[in-house]
C-alpha cells in the first residue's frame, strides 16, 4: 500500500515543534529556589575541586567522537550491544588519563556513566573486582607483576566464585584445588556439573584469566576456599586445554556484559598463582594460615562499599529524571485541577505525587554522602591488617558492609521503581531509564551477597552485641555502642519543627535496642530446647528485622550528622528538612516497632505523618533545584524524561524516530 510519508518525514514534521530554550515551567521552578544551587553542589559532592573534576571529565568524554553512539543503545540486539561496549572499553581505556584512576569513588564511576552508560560490561569485573582482589590479596613484592599487566591490558580478568550449586554458601563451593608438591603446582578441577563456574562477568568471552575461588586440599588436608590466579585462554583467545567457558545468555538486565561459566578438567596453574598474601602453601605443601580466617574474603567486602556508593547514585539519578518530569508534565493531558476552573497543575503540585518523589529524594543523599567516611574506615582497617595483623576492626566492618549493602541496595531498586510509576505511562518506556535503573539496581540485590544472607550476618554482629551486653562486659564497636545505653519508655518525637536531632536519634535506638534484645531472648530462649543453628532458622526473620532497623538508624544519624556540617545557611535549611523527611517517612513505614509497647503514643504518630504533609509542602518549591544539586549532566542521565531543558515531548518523538521499525 502507498503511504503519503514515511514515519521518518512524519516525525521530522513534528521535530520542527522543538522548543528553543528551556521549558519555562522547569525555568520556572529553578528561579524560586530557596538556596544557591552551588553552594549546594559542593556540599553535596564535599567541595568545589569535585564539582569542577565533574565538568573537566564531562566535557573530555563529550569532546572525543570515539565515545559517540551512532545508534541508541536501546535499539541495538544483545551482540550489538557487547559490540557496542566493548569499542566504548576500549576508547575508555585507552584515554584514562583523563581521570584519576585510583578514586573509585567520584572520577572513575562517573567517567564509566559517561562513556558506557548504566549497565555492567566486559571490563567490570575487571576493574571492579579483579583488580581490587589483586590488590587485597597479593603479596606487596608481587603486586606489580599481574597488577601491571592486568592495567596495561595484557590480562583481562574476572571473579570466579559462584557455582551453579552454590553461590551464598562458600564454604561448601566444590571446585577443588589440590596442591601436588611434586610438580610444585595446584590442579583445579570441577568434581560435579554443581562446582561449574556459572555468573562470573566477563567470563563468556572476554576474559582471559580469573580470580577462581576453589577449596584449596593439601598434604591431603582441605583447608577451605582460597583464591587462585587462573590463566583461561591463550594469546589467541582461545581456551586453555582443560579449560571449557561460554556464555550464560540474557538476564535481566546488564546483557552486555558476558557473564559465563567455567569447567575445569585437571587443569594445573604453578603454586605461586595461589593469592598467598595471608596464608600460604610452600614447596613442600606445608599450609600457612591467615590470621584472620575471613581475611580471603576480603575483596568482597570492598567491593560492598563500592557498590553502596555506585547504588546510591542510581537513587539519586532516579529522583532526578522523576522530579524535573514532574514539574514539566500537566498540560498535554489532563491529570486533573486542583482548584477548578484554575486549569491544570504541575503533577509536582500532587501530594501523592511529592509523597513518592521526596523521601526518595531524600533517601538518595545519606548514603552517598556516609560513604566517603565509610571509604576511610575501609583503608583504615586495611592499613590496619596489613601492619601487624590487627583484626579488631574487621567485623565492624564486614557488618556494616554487609548491612548497608542489603539495606541501600533493596532501597534503592524500590526506590527506582517507585520513580517509574510516578512517571506514568512514559516511565515504562526504556527512553525514560527507569527500566535500565532497575534492571541495574535490582542485580545489586543478589550480586555481592545475597540481601537477606547479608542481613543475616549483621544479625550475627548484633546477637554477639547483645550477648557481651547482657553480660555486662561489653566492648562495643563504635557502631554499637548505642546497644548498651539504657531502656527508654517513651519516645520523644513531637511535631517536625520543635523536635531536635537529638530527638529523633534517641527514639530510633530506643526502638532498635528494643527489637534487638527481643530477638535476643526469643533466640536464646529458643535455643534451651533446640540445636543453635534450628532456633536461628526459628526467628531468622525477627533477625532480619533487627538488622535492618540497626542499618536504618545508622543511616539516619549519619544523614542529621553530615547536614550539621553544611556551612552554607541556606542549603543547611532545606538538607535539614530533607533529613527529617527521611527519618519521619521511615517512622511512619516502621510504625508497628515504633508503636509496639506504646513507646510512640498515636498522637505522636499522627504528628509524624501530619509532619511528612508540611514537610513535602515545604520542600516541594525547592524540588527542582534539589534534584539539580546531584550535578548530574544530560549525558550521564541517559533519559529523555530527565533532559536538563525540560523539552520531553519533542524528544521523546526523537527518540521512537530511531526505532527499528520505523526505518521501513
Ligand atoms: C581504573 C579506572 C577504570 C575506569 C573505568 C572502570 C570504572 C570502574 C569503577 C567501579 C566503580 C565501582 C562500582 C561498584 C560496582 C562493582 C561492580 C562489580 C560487579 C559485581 C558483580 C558481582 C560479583 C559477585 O557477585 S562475586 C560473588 C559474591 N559472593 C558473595 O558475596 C557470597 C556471599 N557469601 C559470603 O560472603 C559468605 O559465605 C557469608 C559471609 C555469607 C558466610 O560466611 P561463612 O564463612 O560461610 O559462614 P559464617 O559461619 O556465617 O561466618 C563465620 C564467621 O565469619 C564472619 N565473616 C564472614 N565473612 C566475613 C568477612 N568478609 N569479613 C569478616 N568476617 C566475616 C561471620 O560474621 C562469622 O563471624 P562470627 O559470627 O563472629 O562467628
Ligand atoms: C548480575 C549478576 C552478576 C553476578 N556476577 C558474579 C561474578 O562476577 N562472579 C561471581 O562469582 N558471581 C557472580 N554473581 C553471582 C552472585 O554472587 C550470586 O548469585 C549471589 O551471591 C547469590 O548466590 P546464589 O545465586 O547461590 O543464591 P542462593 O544462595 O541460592 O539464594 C537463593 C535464596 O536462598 C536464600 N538463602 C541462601 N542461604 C541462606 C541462609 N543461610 N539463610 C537464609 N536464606 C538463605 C537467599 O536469601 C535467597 O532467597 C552474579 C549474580 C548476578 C545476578
Amino acid at each position: 500500500m502507498e503511504r503519503d510519508s514515511s514515519p521518518s518525514d512524519q516525525f521530522h514534521r513534528y521535530k520542527n515543534l522543538i522548543q528553543n530554550g528551556d521549558n519555562p515551567d522547569i525555568t520556572k521552578e529553578r528561579q524560586g529556589a530557596s538556596f544557591n544551587l552551588y553552594n549546594m553542589q559542593c556540599f553535596v559532592y564535599e567541595n568545589d575541586h569535585k564539582l569542577q573534576r565533574r565538568q573537566e571529565i564531562l566535557e573530555f568524554v563529550e569532546s572525543h567522537r570515539e565515545f559517540d553512539d551512532p545508534v541508541h543503545p536501546h535499539f541495538l540486539n544483545r551482540d550489538e550491544q557487547i559490540d557496542r561496549a566493548t569499542r566504548k572499553c576500549l576508547a575508555m581505556v585507552d584515554n584514562l588519563d583523563a581521570i584519576d584512576v585510583t578514586d573509585y569513588f567520584d572520577e572513575a564511576p562517573l567517567y564509566q556513566l559517561l562513556t558506557i552508560g548504566r549497565e555492567l560490561h566486559c571490563l567490570s569485573l575487571h576493574y571492579g573486582m579483579f583488580l581490587p582482589t589483586i590488590q587485597v590479596h597479593t603479596e606487596k613484592s608481587l603486586i606489580l607483576g599481574p597488577f601491571q599487566m592486568a592495567a596495561s591490558k595484557a590480562i583481562l580478568g574476572t571473579f570466579a566464585q559462584t557455582e551453579l550449586g552454590h553461590g551464598s554458601n562458600l564454604s561448601k563451593l566444590e571446585t577443588t584445588a589440590t596442591y601436588d608438591a611434586t610438580t610444585k603446582e595446584f590442579v583445579i578441577h570441577t568434581p560435579t556439573m554443581s562446582a561449574g563456574k556459572w555468573w562470573p562477568g566477563g567470563l563468556g568471552k572476554s576474559a582471559n584469566y580469573a580470580a577462581v575461588m576453589a577449596q584449596l586440599y593439601t598434604s591431603g588436608e582441605s583447608k577451605g576456599p582460597h583464591l587462585f590466579m587462573v590463566q583461561l585462554r591463550d594469546n589467541a583467545h582461545a581456551p586453555l586445554p582443560g579449560v571449557t567457558v561460554g556464555d550464560i545468555g540474557p538476564k535481566l538486565g546488564n546483557n552486555a556484559n558476558d557473564n559465563g561459566f567455567l569447567i575445569f578438567d585437571h587443569y594445573r596453574i604453578p603454586r605461586r598463582n595461589m593469592f598467598m598474601k595471608y596464608s600460604k602453601v610452600e614447596a613442600d605443601g606445608t599450609y600457612i594460615p591467615p590470621p584472620h580466617a575471613k581475611l580471603g574474603f576480603g575483596a568482597m567486602v570492598l567491593v560492598r562499599l563500592l557498590m553502596i556508593r555506585d547504588q546510591t547514585c542510581q537513587l539519586g539519578a532516579a529522583a532526578v529524571i522523576a522530579i524535573r518530569y514532574s514539574a514539566v508534565r500537566h498540560s498535554a493531558v489532563r491529570q486533573g485541577e486542583i482548584n477548578e476552573g484554575e486549569g491544570e497543575v504541575q503533577i509536582l503540585d500532587y501530594r501523592t505525587q511529592q509523597y513518592r518523589l521526596l523521601p526518595q529524594l531524600a533517601r538518595s543523599f545519606p548514603s552517598s554522602q556516609r560513604m566517603r567516611s565509610r571509604n576511610s574506615t575501609s583503608k583504615y582497617v586495611t592499613k590496619q591488617i596489613n601492619n601487624n595483623a590487627n583484626m579488631e576492626l574487621l567485623p565492624e566492618l564486614h557488618a556494616l558492609s554487609s548491612g548497608l549493602k542489603a539495606v541501600i541496595t533493596w532501597e534503592v531498586a524500590q526506590g527506582i521503581e517507585q520513580l517509574r510509576l510516578s512517571c506514568g505511562g512514559h516511565g515504562y518506556s526504556r527512553a525514560s531509564a527507569f527500566p535500565d535503573m532497575y534492571a541495574y539496581a535490582v542485580g545489586g540485590c543478589t550480586y555481592e551477597g545475597e540481601n537477606i544472607v547479608m542481613l543475616l550476618q549483621v544479625a550475627r554482629f548484633l546477637m554477639m552485641i547483645a550477648k557481651e551486653v547482657r553480660s555486662g562486659n561489653p566492648k562495643l564497636a563504635e557502631i554499637a555502642e548505642y546497644i548498651a545505653k539504657p531502656d527508654a519508655v517513651t519516645a520523644r518525637i513531637s511535631s517536625w519543627k520543635t523536635c531536635s536531632d537529638e530527638d529523633i536519634i534517641h527514639d530510633f535506638e530506643a526502638v532498635t535496642r528494643k527489637l534487638i534484645f527481643a530477638t535476643f531472648d526469643r533466640l536464646t530462649t529458643l535455643e534451651r530446647t533446640m540445636k543453635k543453628k534450628e532456633a536461628w532458622n526459628a526467628c531468622s526473620i525477627d533477625l532480619c528485622k533487627a538488622a535492618r532497623m540497626h542499618v536504618k538508624t545508622y543511616l539516619v544519624k549519619n544523614f542529621l550528622a553530615r547536614v550539621r556540617t553544611c556551612e552554607d545557611p541556606a542549603s543547611r535549611t532545606v538538607m535539614h528538612t530533607l533529613a527529617k523527611l527521611y527519618a519521619f517517612d521511615l517512622i511512619s513505614g516502621g510504625g508497628g516497632h515504633f508503636m509496639k509497647g506504646g513507646f510512640l503514643s498515636e498522637k505522636q504518630f499522627n504528628e509524624v505523618q501530619l509532619g511528612i504533609y508540611e514537610m513535602l509542602a515545604a520542600i516541594r518549591p525547592d524540588s527542582v533545584a534539589l534534584a539539580d544539586s546531584w550535578a548530574i549532566s544530560d549525558l550521564e542521565l541517559r533519559s529523555v524524561l530527565g533532559r536538563r531543558d525540560g523539552n520531553v515531548y519533542p524528544a521523546l518523538l526523537e527518540w521512537a524516530q530511531q526505532s527499528p521499525l520505523n526505518q521501513n
